[in-house]
């Protein structure tokens, strides 16, 4: 299950941004390249995991987000809403910040409002910072988030997400160290 992802995962290089053993990745980072049949594997993955169904949209945050929810969009013909770096200026728009373990921003909401039913879905869940504002905007304008689903984790911030009432769905959980990446969890697996 998830073999590409996870010898992915394990070949990935590590690089330090500050003091933050940080992992290069095609999901994460698009670099150096990303396989179509590693993005078809993820997603195909989580849609045993989740009913899409249940969902008017897929939720994703600016920028590697990107490459899974349009799979998972493709596939099930749920349009796809992006959160985004940059404000638009629209009426209804909401603002929240952003921090991760190695960078500070904020995001900006358009397209979604009260009684809409949503997935989140991103790449990582580091530090929970991302996820955790995320959820608390939407869940201050109404919009019920039925679940959220990460394709790596990392760390303990998936406990802060849910203590928010929404428990994350973590594909493939890692540790990343000075030298490299080792796979801790799959998805399903004790
Ligand atoms: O759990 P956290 O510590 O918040 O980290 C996770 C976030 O970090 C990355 O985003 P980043 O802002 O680096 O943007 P990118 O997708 O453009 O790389 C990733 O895509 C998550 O959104
Ligand atoms: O170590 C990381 N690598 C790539 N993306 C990330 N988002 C949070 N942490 C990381």
């Amino acid at each position: 299950m998830l073999e590409r992802l996870k010898s992915s995962l394990i070949n990935s290089p590590v690089i330090k941004r500050g003091e933050y053993n940080y992992f290069i990745h095609p999901i994460s980072d698009g670099v150096p390249s990303i396989d179509p049949r590693l993005v078809e594997e993820i997603a195909d993955f989580i849609l045993t995991i989740t009913d899409m169904e249940e969902v008017d949209t897929v939720v994703t945050i600016e920028a590697m987000g990107i490459p899974v929810a349009i799979a998972l969009s493709l596939k099930t013909g749920v349009p796809l809403t992006i959160i985004r770096k940059r404000p638009y200026y629209l009426e209804g728009e909401v603002e929240l910040s952003q921090s991760t373990g190695y960078s500070k921003g904020v995001l900006y909401i358009n397209g979604l409002k009260k009684g809409d039913r949503v997935i989140i879905v991103d790449d990582v869940i580091s530090t929970g910072g991302t996820l955790v504002a995320l959820i608390k905007a939407l869940k201050n304008m109404g919009v019920e988030v039925v679940d959220v689903i990460s394709v790596i984790g990392r760390g303990t911030g998936y406990l802060q997400i849910k203590e928010h009432g929404v428990e994350p769905k973590i594909l493939v959980t890692i540790d990343v160290g000075e030298k490299g990446v080792e796979i801790k969890n799959v998805f399903g697996d004790k």
